[in-house]
């Protein structure tokens, strides 16, 4: 079992598999970086896979697959089945944008991905093109379409942002609710590489925009989610992930890996640790000490808290490498 410095076990890994992306979304990745990571330094999905078997005989029984933007990174559905067909009762899942769901959903679904985490911030084509940076939506909508038509459990994640998409909350509710998957909506996580000029939507105000059509019921947290989780009068249930509060970073059950070998122990703070030379060696001893290293010094919480981010400088730490 995986146990970190604050005695919170860990059994979930999000994996990286790559930083680059198709889309420019104003909260991760308004501008391409000054430069990608060199393709010759990530590693191969035999590498990371060394990595995914210790984790997984360790106990990690939750692997998602994100970015960057991971239906870019070819052969995605190989790896997904190498990680199935070791441990097939694994929860196996994926975030994506699903721009290129469309053509890859039922390989996925094929290879053994169980879920789908999809981005859907606005409904009308103009928001969507201001805030991916291109426009998109109809592709995004096929690819929703297409992953619920081969069998995939989907989610929509949405970030509500001030001037921008706070008056669609109600409308991307209606539409999941009317294809039968749940939206959760994302506190903006404030960030040095985000568009500085964005103004997040608190989750109290998010909740007030769905109040004025509904009455709600609180449920709380689905285990270590950072999602909390409500009941609307019709049944319907939504999540809302509050990082501001940082409550659920007590039972964090976490840790990321990315495209390039480094292991993250918190999506706020810049340290981390690599993994590379170990595995690129097939020394799985030397990565699995690296992975004990890393829980031991795993924070106890992130910064994001209101009286926090009035006084110090932005997280530094980029979405598009962490994954989210
Ligand atoms: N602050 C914080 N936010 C997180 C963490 N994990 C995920 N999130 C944010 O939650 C949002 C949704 O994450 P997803 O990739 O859909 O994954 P998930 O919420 O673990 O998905 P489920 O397994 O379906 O619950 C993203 O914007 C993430 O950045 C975390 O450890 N800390
Ligand atoms: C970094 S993306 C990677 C996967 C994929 N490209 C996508 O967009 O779903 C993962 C999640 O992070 C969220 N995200 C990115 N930047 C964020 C920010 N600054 N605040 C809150 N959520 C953010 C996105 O909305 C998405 O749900
Ligand atoms: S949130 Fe996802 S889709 Fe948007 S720029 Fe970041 S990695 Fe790409
Ligand atoms: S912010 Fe850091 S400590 Fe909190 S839940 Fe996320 S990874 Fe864990």
């Amino acid at each position: 079992m995986l146990i970190d410095g604050h005695g919170r076990t860990v059994n979930y890994l999000r994996i990286s598999v790559t930083e680059r992306c198709n889309f420019r979304c104003q909260y991760c990745m308004p501008e391409k970086p000054f430069s990608w990571v060199p393709k010759e330094n990530l590693l191969s999905f035999e590498e990371l896979f060394l990595f995914v078997k210790v984790a997984i005989d360790e106990g990690v029984n939750k692997i998602r697959i994100t970015g960057g933007e991971p239906l870019l990174r070819e052969d995605l559905d190989k790896f997904i089945k190498m990680i199935s067909d070791y441990k097939p009762d694994i929860d196996l899942a994926l975030t994506t944008n699903a721009f290129l769901l469309p053509d890859a959903a039922q390989r996925l679904k094929d290879a053994g991905l169980k879920r789908l985490n999809i981005s859907l911030d606005s409904l009308k084509t103009d928001v969507a093109a201001k805030v991916a940076g291109k426009d998109v939506l109809s592709e995004v909508l096929k690819g929703i379409d297409k992953a619920l038509e081969v069998g995939l459990q989907v989610k929509i994640n949405m970030v509500p942002l001030k001037g921008i998409n706070d008056d669609e909350i109600l409308d991307v509710m209606d539409y999941c609710k009317a294809h039968g998957m749940k939206v959760r909506f994302i506190e903006y996580m404030e960030n040095e590489h985000a568009d500085k000029a964005l103004k997040g939507m608190h989750g109290r105000e998010i909740l007030a925009k769905v109040k004025e059509r509904h009455t709600i019921k609180a449920l709380g947290r689905e285990g270590a989610s950072p999602s909390f989780n409500y009941l609307l009068d019709d049944g319907y249930e939504f999540g809302l992930i509050d990082p501001h509060k940082h409550d659920f970073c007590e039972s964090c059950n976490r840790i990321r890996l990315t495209a390039e070998g480094f292991l993250i122990p918190c999506l706020y703070f810049d340290e981390a640790m690599s993994i590379a030379e170990h595995v690129k060696k097939g020394d799985v001893e030397s990565a699995a000490g690296v992975l004990a290293q890393v829980l031991k010094d795993k924070p106890k919480e992130n910064r994001w808290s209101e009286e926090e981010l009035e006084d110090r400088e932005l997280s530094k730490r980029a979405f598009y490498e962490t994954g989210g």
